[in-house]
């Protein structure tokens, strides 16, 4: 039986290359002072756009079966086999780029978008700020006078979830006879949040008549000027929704294709920021074997027409030092109040995909 399972997941050329680029980790050490370490992954068949981009402003060649898209202010790679698919290298400047991981952390995951913890805690208002302060999230119910050290109380927004973020001195005593979890762990936790029409994962679809404000206006900008190589006839792109992946350490996106959104020809831009990764794209089928890309912090791709109906996924990120290739983030996140997010990007990737829907 365990046999047919395994069988069954390695089933697919999508599948195969999602274990192959997997994070492992080696037997663990004998000495529990060495750090475990990761198995060594062949990278060799990754397509790496940055030294693409390197060689071909040093020597103007590219290698077979790329092509490079002209006329824009920012260059824009192709794969002659997956007509819709763009790649921009670099597209956002360091600057840019450390204001997106900002509003991803502090001002997304606020209600009334959602996020994976909806489902458990109800809307949760002000997540980073708490991981920062420190705080604890309790579940209310247990007698007041335990709490009367309480300070610095969040207000509890929560459609009547009981969860209110607590300091931690005081919710030591709460913790020991009601639920609580730190602020710092929940945003370990969150894996997505959704801004603008919000997506149901349950449902995988858009639920329209949820609350929901609309797509901040300069994230929409960016994402129209991005678009434009994906618009060849100048056609207008409507920002209207968004959904924030949250990578930390081991994290994987499955293959998949978004499929819930009306009009195919209209492309999806997907910025990547923090550690880097590996993009598997592949065909209209799971048979199709993948092509594996590098995605780094700035880079954007966007996936339309034709490329709209390939798999594709994320089955590695990469937060050991040498790999995240997050350094210039570093540089730009050094003022004491950006601590935070400095911690934070260190081992971690978002992504936030831009979708028109109706
Ligand atoms: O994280 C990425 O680069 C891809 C995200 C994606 O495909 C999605 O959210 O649908
Ligand atoms: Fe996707």
């Amino acid at each position: 039986m365990y046999q047919a399972v395994a069988e069954d997941a390695e089933r697919t050329a999508f599948r195969r290359a999602e274990k192959k680029y997997k994070l492992y980790y080696d037997a663990p050490p004998k000495s529990s002072k060495k750090k475990k370490q990761s198995v060594t992954v062949d990278l060799t068949e990754v397509v790496d756009f940055k030294s693409i981009l390197d060689s071909y402003n040093h020597n103007g060649q590219l290698p077979h079966g790329i092509s490079l898209r002209c006329g824009f202010d920012y260059t824009v790679f192709c794969f002659d086999s997956r007509p819709g698919f763009y790649f921009i290298p670099e597209a956002l400047t360091v600057g840019e780029q450390c204001r997106w991981i900002r509003e991803s952390l502090s001002s997304f995951p606020q209600p009334p978008n959602r996020t994976n913890h909806n489902a458990i805690y109800g809307p949760i208002h002000d997540l980073f700020t708490a991981a920062c302060d420190k705080k604890i999230l309790v579940k209310e119910g247990i007698s007041p006078a335990a709490f009367d050290s309480v300070s610095n109380c969040l207000p509890n927004k929560g459609e009547g979830c009981g969860w209110k973020f607590y300091d931690e001195s005081s919710a030591a005593a709460k913790s020991k006879t009601c639920k609580s979890i730190s602020a710092s762990s929940l945003l370990r936790k969150l894996r997505w949040s959704t801004l603008g029409l919000q997506f149901d994962w349950s449902k995988r679809n858009y639920d329209l008549s949820l609350p929901h404000n609309k797509i901040p206006d300069a994230l929409g900008q960016l994402a129209n000027r991005m678009a434009a190589p994906a618009n060849p006839m100048g056609e207008e792109f409507q920002p209207e929704a968004a959904i924030v992946n949250y990578f930390g350490s081991g994290d994987t996106l499955g293959g998949h294709i978004d499929d819930m959104e009306a009009d195919w020809s209209k492309p999806i831009v997907s910025i990547s920021l923090g550690s880097k990764a590996i993009f598997l794209l592949g065909g209209k089928s799971r048979e199709d074997p993948p092509l594996a890309m590098f995605l780094r912090s700035g880079d954007v791709v966007l996936m339309a027409g034709e490329a709209r109906e390939c798999f594709h996924g994320v089955p590695r990120i990469f937060t050991d030092k040498e790999s995240a290739e997050v350094t210039p983030l570093e540089l730009h996140f050094s003022h004491e109040n950006d601590l935070c997010f400095l911690e934070y990007i260190r081992t971690s990737r978002i992504n936030i995909n831009i979708r028109q829907v109706l």
